[in-house]
């Protein structure tokens, strides 16, 4: 997490800009690289969404130029929830790390430890689904285990114990529900979160704050996509963001 880390303190920022893109090819190719060069002074990081370039032609290739217009020194996490065997992540590893050149990537933890370890390389940032923002998440990650706690708590357990073993492993953790952002940092104090649900789902910022930040003031990244991605100035829209979180959190990184 040493890259990430060091943005963080570098922008003294945790907004991790959302890339969800969404018009026609014109449209998104301006956006894209207005979105990139006007809010890169206040991004932690930036988090494209795999499914908004999958879903257009030529979508690989788009991704790969929004990469590498991202200044040097700016994690960029690849959302694509990956989650198969180990034999199949493996090459989504390749796709996400050696195609796309990402920093880290999303997991889907469903499929057990073999489906997140191909994704644990040197110096890569690896987010593993543990409590999701969208509100039916409830129907299967607050299932409770007969062993005790839910099946997101395992999740979270699985992420600490692979972060401790491989490191660089951390949780994604939606900002919808600020209890439950509360109980994933008493499972795991000393990981990073990736946070979305701040703007267009609603996610109370001061409350994620509150409940997630490590004693440091950090290990949060907070996601918004679509509130920037349609604000007429997005960096304006990114500093407000920034301004606010330093508003509310404890100590500066
Ligand atoms: O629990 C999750 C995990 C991932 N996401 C993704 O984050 C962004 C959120 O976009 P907004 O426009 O800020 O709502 C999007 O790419 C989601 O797929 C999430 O929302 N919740």
């Amino acid at each position: 997490m040493q890259k990430l880390l060091n943005r963080v303190q570098a922008a003294n920022s945790l907004l991790c800009v959302g890339l969800d893109p969404v018009g026609d090819d014109a449209q998104v190719a301006r956006r894209l690289g207005e979105v990139v060069d006007q809010t890169s002074e206040y991004a932690a990081a930036f988090k494209p969404n795999l499914a908004f370039f999958l879903s257009r032609e030529n979508g690989v290739q788009l991704l790969r130029e929004t990469v590498q217009r991202v200044p040097e020194g700016i994690p960029v996490i690849l959302d694509g929830k990956f989650g198969d065997i180990a034999n199949t992540a493996d090459h989504y590893a390749r796709f996400a790390y050696d195609i796309i050149g990402a920093d880290g990537v999303t997991v889907n933890p469903y499929m057990g430890d073999d489906a997140i370890v191909p994704f644990a390389r040197p110096g890569k940032l690896v987010f593993a689904l543990a409590k999701t923002s969208n509100k039916p998440a409830h129907s299967l990650q607050d299932v409770a285990l007969t062993r005790g706690g839910s099946l997101s708590d395992c999740a979270a357990t699985i992420a600490r114990k692979l972060d401790e073993a491989h490191g660089g492993i951390g949780l994604v953790v939606g900002a919808t529900n600020a209890e439950a952002v509360a109980r994933m940092r008493a499972l795991c104090p000393e990981q990073w979160f990736l946070v979305p649900g701040v703007g267009a789902q609603g996610g109370d910022l001061a409350a994620t704050l509150r409940a997630g930040l490590r004693p440091d003031g950090s290990g949060l990244l907070i996601n918004t996509s679509r509130a920037l991605w349609q604000a007429e100035d997005a960096a304006a829209a990114a500093r407000e963001l920034v301004e606010q979180m330093h508003q509310l959190r404890p100590m500066a990184v």
